[in-house]
């Protein structure tokens, strides 16, 4: 079954066409990245799965549902991860987490989720007093707490250092193994390899590839290079002249 379905979307901002024609779908309990260079047009895309922006043409379901004209509906459904900075320096841990579940109908208890980002033992620590990583993992939570059908994490470990990115993707893979179906916007290919079910390629507002991983690889033709990387591939797609 698709989760979010999305057909020939397009997104321009005045001039510019941010996004020109994107259509794909992700299946339920999928890990689903989206990658491409900067401007590609990957957090446009997803704000308009998250009912932030208003397609100019196309459409975009969420389980069914329009995420403009019914955004108190999809939001119930749709985790979002903050941007770290968006929350009081001085609010605690515990007390984010409170918050936030205070704002969903049906919301997950907030101590197990924290429990699973571990981060109980700063459930009483200012926000501004986290680490880089700690605020990521809270955001991660923060996204989880409404209980949702589909989560959204954009540049989910940049500026982590390498083991907090693996404990973040051990996450991500316990939180797909309950059942809420993920989109990841990366630019890190070793995430979007080891991570993602099916990759999203975009480049310039258009979808360059729609494949596993290991797909994207088998078919990318990168001269000179015997066996490419998700990387190579990745980087041949978008930057063909085509
Ligand atoms: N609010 C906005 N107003 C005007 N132009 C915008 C706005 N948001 C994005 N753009 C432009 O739209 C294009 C696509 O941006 P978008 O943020 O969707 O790309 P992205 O693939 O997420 O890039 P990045 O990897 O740098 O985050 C870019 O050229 C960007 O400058």
């Amino acid at each position: 079954m698709a989760v979010i379905e999305i057909a020939n979307l397009m997104k321009r901002y005045g001039e510019l066409t941010a996004v020109a024609d994107v259509s794909f779908s992700v299946e339920d309990g999928e890990i689903f990245g989206i990658v491409g260079p900067n401007g590609a047009g990957k957090t446009t895309t997803v704000e308009c799965v998250e009912g932030m922006r208003a397609p100019d043409s196309g459409t975009v379901r969420v389980l069914g549902l329009d995420p403009r004209r019914e955004r108190a509906a999809v939001r119930r459904y749709l985790g979002i991860q903050l941007q770290s900075s968006e929350l009081p320096a001085r609010l605690k841990v515990w007390e984010a987490l409170d918050l936030y579940s205070s704002f969903y109908p049906e919301p997950a208890d907030w101590k197990r989720v924290m429990a699973e980002v571990g981060l109980e033992d700063k459930r009483n620590t200012a926000f501004g007093k986290l680490s880089g990583g700690q605020k990521q993992r809270l955001s991660i939570a923060l996204a989880l707490v409404g209980n949702p059908r589909v989560a959204v994490f954009d540049e989910l470990t940049t500026g982590l250092d390498p083991q907090s990115r693996r404990d973040t993707w051990a996450l991500i893979r316990s939180i797909r193994d309950r059942g809420v179906t993920i989109i990841l916007v990366s630019h890190f290919m070793d995430e979007a390899e080891r991570l993602c079910d099916r990759l999203a390629v975009l480049r310039a507002g258009r979808l360059a590839a729609l494949d596993t991983p290991a797909g994207i690889v088998a078919n990318a033709s990168v001269p000179g290079v015997d066996r490419p990387t998700l990387e190579d591939a990745v980087l041949a797609l978008t930057n063909d002249p085509r």
